[in-house]
C-alpha cells in the first residue's frame, strides 16, 4: 500500500532501496569472508635475555613464535592476550646463533621541508639508529630520502648524525624505552633543545651560504660502520635538485611515481652499498616505540619453517598523543585488530606503507623458495642476460641482486664511501626506464596507495605476510586531525585503491593468472571498492528525504508487519559493530565516531575519489599526492591553536565538503516539511516512522556538519560551499517540485477520464481490487 497520491515514485524509491541493499549486503559477505578465520602471532625475542644472560661469543638466539588459531568469530571475544587453551595453538622455538641475524636496511622517506618539518624526519632517524640490535653498527643502516632536496632538512640530518654519538650509546646504557629524542625531552630541557634550535634556526639560503647541502645528491653522513651504531646515508635524488633551482623542473619519469619512486631509488642504493637482506621502512612522522622491534620482526622473519610465510611483516599503525575516543576515524584501531587479524588467516596483512619489514627478494619480485632446481638452470651466463633487462645497467647492482634471489652471502663492505660512485649511479632518475623497476621489480608504479599495491603484487608472487602484535607497539606515527586534513588523506587512499581496480594490477587478474589467494583477493577487492560505495550511500541519503517531500514511503509502515524486518537488520548491524568496538577495548564513543565519519567520508572524500578516478580514465586529470601535514607537538609546546577544541570538525573551502552540506541541509528541510504534513496534513499518504528514522539518523552522523552550518571561523563551513550546497539541495527541491506538478496533472487527466469513461473506469476498479497492490493512477497509466 503505497501513498495513493500517484505518481508510483514510491515504487521507485522501494527498487532504488533495493539496489543500495544488494550492495551493501554484498559488501558485508564480503567483510565476513576477511573476517571469518582470524589468527594471530605473538613473538617471544626475550627467551634470548633469560637464557643467555652472559655474552660469551658465539651467543645463541631463541626466538619463539606462536600462533593462536581461532576458527570462529565467537571465540575472538574477550581473547586479547593469546590463549592458553581453546582454539588450536601452536610454538615454533628456533635456534639461532647470534651472528646469523640477519642485516637490515632502514629506510625513511621525506618529501615537503614544511609539511614535514626537519626535527620530525630527525627523531624517526634518531630512534631507528638506537634500536636494540645484536651486532647493530655491522648490521643496521639507515637510508634518507628526500623527495623536496631541502638544504635544511639535509643540514639537520648532519646535525643528527652527530648527534647519534651520544644519543645511541646512552639509550644502550640507559635502557631508555622510547628512542625518539622528542618524547625523552618532553619533560626535561637539555642537549636536544640546542639541536633543536639549530634545526629551527636553519634557513635555506644560510645553510646553502655555508656549503651545507649543495655538495652531492647522495651524501653519506657517516659512512664508516662502526661497533656501536649504525651508518646513516641520506639519498637525494638528482632530478629534486633540478627542482629547487628552477621550478617545478622534475623528471617526467619521477613526477608521477611519489613515495615509490624514491622507494626504489632507497632499495638500489642500498643495494650496492650494505645489501642486507631484510629492509624496513618508515614514513618520516614515524618513531620506533619498542626498541626491540627489529628483533620481534626477526622472530617472525626467521621463525618458520617455510619462507613463505613471511614475505614481509608489517606492524599496525599505532598514533602518538591520539585524540581520545579517534573523533576523525582515522586511527582504525578496530580496523588493525579486526580485519586485518582476520586477513592473517588468508594470505595476510595487507602492507601499509610504514612499520613495515620486507624481504628484499620478495620486493625484488621473486617467489618464495626460488633455488634447488631453478637454480641450477639460471645460474649461468644467460641469467645475466636476465638480470639486466630485469634490474638495468648498473654491474654491481646486479651482482648483489644476484646475492640475493639465490640466497648467496654478500661480502660486507666495511666503509660504503667507497660505493658513491656506483651509487650515484643507480640514484638516477631515470635509472628505471626499460628495466622492471616499478613493475615486476620494487615498489609499483601506477597508484598513490603504492603501499598496497606492492604488498599485492608480493602476495600475488605466492608469498604470505605476517601482521606483528607488540607490547608496547612497535612504531608510532601520527595521524591528521581537523576536517580538511583528514577528508584529502581519505580521498588519496580512496583513489589510489580505485585506481588499482581498473588498471592491469586488479587483484582479480592476479588471482586468475598468478599465485593470490582467492579470498584474499576478495579482501582486497573491499578497500579497492571504497569509492564504489559513494554513490549507494549518497542514494540512500537522498531516499530518506525524497520520500518526505513527496509524501512516500519505500519502507514498511510501522504498523505493518514488515516494519520489523529493516528494523531488526538496522539494530542487529549497528550492535554487531558496537561489539566489535567493545572487544577491542575502545569506547562507545569510539564506535559512534567511527560510524558517523564512514557516513561522512563515503559520501564525500569517496565520492570525489569516484570522481577523479573517473576523471582520469578519460583522460580528463591528473591524480596527485597531497602530503599530510605533520607539524603538531613534535617541534614545540606552543602548537595548540588558542586552547580549541582539536577533536572538533574544521572546514575549509574544498569542494570535498559540497555534497555532505547539501545533504545535511536537505535531510534537515526533509524532516521539518515531513513533520508538518504529519501534523497539520490529510492522514493520507504521510510517510512513515521509517523514512523519518532514516533522516533523523543521518542528520546525527553529519553533526559535525550541522554545527558547522552556525560554527565560526575553521570550525564553520564557508560560505562558498554552503552556497554551492543550497543550489544542490534548490536544484534537487525544484526536479522534485516539477515532477509532482506532472504528476497531478496527470491525476487531474485520469480524474476527467473516470467521468467520461464511468464503465472503463469501474473495470479499473475492479482488477485494482484484484492484484491489490498497484495504486488507481499507476494502473491507469
Ligand atoms: O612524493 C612523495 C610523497 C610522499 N612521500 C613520503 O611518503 C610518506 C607518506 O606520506 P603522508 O603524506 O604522510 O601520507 P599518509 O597518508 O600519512 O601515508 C600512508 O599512505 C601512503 C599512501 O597513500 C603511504 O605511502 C604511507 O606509507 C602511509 O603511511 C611520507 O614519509 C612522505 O615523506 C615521498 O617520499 N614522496
Ligand atoms: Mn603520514
Amino acid at each position: 500500500e503505497h501513498g495513493d497520491d500517484g505518481g508510483g515514485g514510491g515504487g521507485a524509491a522501494w527498487r532504488v532501496a533495493f539496489v543500495c541493499e544488494a550492495w551493501f549486503t554484498f559488501v558485508w559477505l564480503l567483510n565476513m569472508n576477511a573476517k571469518w578465520s582470524p589468527v594471530r602471532f605473538d613473538t617471544y625475542p626475550e627467551n634470548l635475555a633469560e637464557r643467555w644472560p652472559s655474552p660469551s661469543p658465539p651467543r645463541l638466539v631463541v626466538l619463539g613464535i606462536r600462533a593462536a588459531l581461532r576458527p570462529s568469530i565467537s571465540t575472538l571475544s574477550g581473547a586479547r592476550r593469546p590463549r592458553t587453551n581453546g582454539g588450536y595453538s601452536f610454538d615454533v622455538v628456533l635456534w639461532y646463533r647470534i651472528d646469523e641475524l640477519p642485516a637490515v636496511d632502514m629506510f625513511v622517506t621525506t618529501a615537503d621541508p614544511v609539511l614535514e618539518p626537519p626535527v620530525v624526519t630527525v627523531n624517526t632517524v634518531l630512534s631507528l639508529l638506537a634500536v636494540d640490535y645484536p651486532g647493530a653498527g655491522e648490521k643496521l643502516a639507515c637510508y634518507v630520502s628526500d623527495d623536496g632536496c631541502s638544504p635544511v632538512t639535509y643540514y639537520a640530518l648532519r646535525e643528527a648524525a652527530g648527534f647519534a654519538r651520544m644519543w645511541v650509546p646512552f639509550c644502550r646504557r640507559h635502557g631508555v624505552a622510547v628512542r625518539a629524542p622528542f618524547r625523552y625531552f618532553a619533560s626535561t630541557p637539555d642537549e636536544y633543545d640546542k639541536l633543536v634550535h639549530r634545526i629551527e634556526d636553519a634557513d635555506e639560503t644560510t645553510v646553502l651560504r655555508q656549503g651545507g647541502g649543495d655538495g652531492e645528491f647522495t651524501d653519506f653522513m657517516d659512512a664508516k660502520r662502526r661497533n656501536d651504531h649504525p651508518a646513516i646515508v641520506k639519498v637525494i635524488w638528482d632530478n629534486s635538485k633540478n627542482d629547487r633551482i628552477g621550478e617545478g623542473e622534475k623528471s617526467p619519469t619521477h613526477q608521477h611515481h611519489y613515495k615509490a619512486g624514491a622507494m626504489n631509488v632507497l632499495t638500489r642504493v642500498s643495494a650496492v652499498m650494505t645489501n642486507a637482506p631484510i629492509m624496513l621502512n618508515m614514513d618520516c612522522d614515524m618513531f620506533v616505540n619498542n626498541p626491540r622491534a627489529v628483533l620481534h620482526a626477526m622472530c617472525l622473519l626467521l621463525g618458520f619453517d617455510d619462507e613463505a610465510n613471511s614475505g614481509f611483516v608489517q606492524a599496525p599503525q599505532r598514533f602518538y598523543d591520539a585524540l581520545k575516543d579517534d573523533p576523525f576515524g582515522n586511527q582504525m584501531e578496530c580496523f588493525f585488530k579486526r580485519f586485518t587479524s582476520g586477513v592473517q588467516g588468508l594470505q595476510g596483512a595487507f602492507y601499509a606503507g610504514t612499520g613495515c619489514f620486507h624481504r628484499r627478494k620478495a620486493v625484488y619480485g621473486v617467489p618464495p623458495n626460488f633455488n634447488g632446481a631453478e637454480r641450477e638452470d639460471t645460474i649461468g651466463s644467460s641469467s645475466y642476460k636476465e638480470l639486466r633487462t630485469r634490474f638495468g645497467n648498473s654491474e654491481e647492482l646486479n651482482e648483489s641482486a644476484k646475492n640475493i634471489i639465490w640466497d648467496l652471502p654478500s661480502k660486507p663492505v666495511m666503509d660504503i664511501s667507497t660505493r658513491i660512485e656506483v651509487a650515484k649511479a643507480v640514484s638516477a632518475c631515470n635509472y628505471d626506464i626499460g628495466t622492471c623497476w616499478g613493475q615486476e621489480v620494487g615498489w609499483v608504479y601506477g597508484s598513490l596507495t603504492e603501499d598496497i599495491l606492492t604488498g599485492q603484487r608480493i602476495h600475488a608472487t605466492g608469498w604470505r605476510s605476517v601482521l606483528m602484535e607488540t607490547d608496547p607497539p612497535a612504531f608510532m606515527g601520527s595521524a591528521p586531525i581537523g576536517g580538511p586534513a583528514c577528508l584529502t588523506q581519505f580521498k588519496r587512499w580512496a583513489t589510489g585503491l580505485f585506481e588499482i581496480i581498473i588498471s592491469r594490477n586488479n587483484p582479480i587478474l592476479a588471482t586468475m593468472f598468478m599465485r593470490l589467494k582467492f579470498r584474499q583477493c576478495l579482501a582486497y577487492l573491499i578497500v579497492h571498492g571504497w569509492p564504489l560505495r559513494a554513490p549507494f550511500e549518497l542514494c540512500y541519503g537522498l531516499l530518506g528525504p525524497y520520500c518526505l517531500l513527496t509524501n512516500q514511503s519505500f519502507l514498511p509502515k510501522a504498523s505493518e508487519d514488515g516494519f520489523s524486518i529493516p528494523l531488526a537488520l538496522f539494530i542487529s548491524y549497528n550492535t554487531y559493530n558496537f561489539m566489535e568496538y567493545m572487544v577491542c577495548g575502545l569506547s562507545a564513543r569510539a564506535w559512534w565516531n567511527n560510524h558517523r565519519m564512514q557516513r561522512i567520508v563515503s559520501v564525500s572524500a569517496w565520492a570525489l575519489a569516484f570522481l577523479i578516478v573517473l576523471l582520469k580514465t578519460l583522460g580528463l586529470s591528473e591524480t596527485v599526492f597531497e602530503v599530510t601535514g605533520k607539524d603538531k607537538s613534535i617541534s614545540d609546546d606552543d602548537g595548540n591553536t588558542d586552547g580549541a577544541d582539536p577533536g572538533r570538525f574544521t572546514f575549509d573551502s574544498s569542494p570535498v565538503f559540497i555534497p555532505v552540506t547539501a545533504l545535511a541541509m536537505l535531510n534537515i528541510v526533509a524532516i521539518n516539511i515531513g513533520a508538518w504534513g504529519a501534523v497539520f496534513g490529510t492522514s493520507e499518504g504521510v510517510p512513515g516512522a521509517g523514512e523519518f528514522m532514516c533522516c533523523g539518523w543521518l542528520v546525527l552522523c553529519f553533526f559535525p556538519f550541522v554545527r558547522g552550518l552556525v560554527g565560526k571561523g575553521s570550525y564553520g563551513i564557508p560560505w562558498s560551499v554552503k552556497l554551492k550546497a543550497s543550489l544542490l539541495v534548490a536544484m534537487r527541491q525544484t526536479l522534485w517540485a516539477l515532477k509532482g506538478c506532472f504528476v497531478k496533472l496527470l491525476n487531474h487527466t485520469i480524474k476527467a477520464n473516470k467521468l467520461l469513461n464511468f464503465r472503463q473506469q469501474l473495470l479499473n476498479y475492479v482488477s485494482i481490487r484484484q492484484i491489490n497492490t498497484t495504486p488507481v493512477s499507476n494502473f491507469k497509466l
